[in-house]
């Protein structure tokens, strides 16, 4: 089944509240001026981006359930820090990049900045997936696009939301929807979308589970799933796996018969 605010299927709903849970226990880590001053390229992070006013910080302070944790600036475009926030005890990371596409910034500067980002997407090993925020009401522009080039060159999955979905009626969204998604066939760009309102919080949990996924929160179901067997041997673990696949596959089953609905 869909929820009517996205393309991401809700089958793994569970998962999404509870990557979700995991996700609101941010914190903020520290700034960085430039890329070579970054954390430790270790564990996982998940990078935003998007232009200037896109709603970055107000989808992270949404998806964190924190009024203030990602505050927006007043002179966007000016100060080019990369914030970083961690997530839980784990090695899991959160990054704030700084808005592009701000007209009154210097081109000298937004060419540095641009060379450091391309080299940040496609070097950095820890970044296992871009978050790439656009405004719902003009999708997709020159940038955008340069971005999601780069991400595709170093093989980096990216999740595309279209903020502030609020602003249109459902059915011009959901063509937006439908036109962003098509757009991106045209180009060749491979990338999961899915409509966004950090005004009305929808989208979080879907947002949450893409996430979650990139930063192998699921891995904590299958320990509990290879504890629950490492009690079992011979013909019997071999029984409890095949029971257990075949009720996996009758959920999926299920949930595939209630999409066709
Ligand atoms: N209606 C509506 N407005 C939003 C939404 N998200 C953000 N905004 C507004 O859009 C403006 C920019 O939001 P920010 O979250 O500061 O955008 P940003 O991408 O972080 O901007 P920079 O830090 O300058 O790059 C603010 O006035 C927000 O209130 C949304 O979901 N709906
Ligand atoms: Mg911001």
């Amino acid at each position: 089944m869909n929820t009517p605010f996205t393309d991401v299927a809700a089958e793994h709903a569970v998962f999404n509240t509870k990557s979700r849970q995991k996700i609101q226990q941010t914190e903020f880590m520290m700034s960085a001026p430039t890329f070579r001053l970054c954390p430790p390229d270790m564990g996982l992070e998940v990078a935003f981006a998007g232009r200037s006013n896109a709603g970055k910080s107000s989808a992270i302070n949404a998806l964190t359930n924190q009024r203030q944790l990602a505050r927006s600036s007043k002179t966007p475009g000016r100060t080019q820090m990369i914030n970083f926030f961690s997530i839980g005890d784990a090695d899991r990371r959160l990054v704030d990049l700084p808005g592009y596409g701000y007209a009154a910034v210097p081109l000298e500067m937004k060419k540095e900045w641009q060379v450091e980002l391309e080299e940040y997407l496609v070097s950095r090993s820890s970044l296992a997936g871009l978050v790439l925020m656009t405004d719902i009401r003009h999708p997709l522009k020159f940038f955008d696009e340069q971005m999601l080039r780069w991400a595709n060159d170093g093989e980096l999955p990216v999740h595309i939301l279209l903020t502030k979905a609020d602003k249109l009626k459902y059915g011009a969204s959901k063509n937006a929807l439908l036109n962003t998604r098509k757009r991106l066939k045209e180009l060749g760009l491979n990338c999961t979308i899915q409509l966004f309102s950090a005004l009305r919080k929808e989208g979080l949990d879907e947002l949450a589970g893409i996430m979650g996924n990139w930063y192998e929160y699921q891995l904590d179901a299958d320990k509990i799933i290879e504890s629950s067997f490492a009690l079992l041997e011979g013909e019997e673990l071999e029984d409890a796996i095949e029971k257990d696949s075949a009720e996996k596959d009758s959920a999926q089953k299920e949930g595939a018969q209630n999409e066709s609905k």
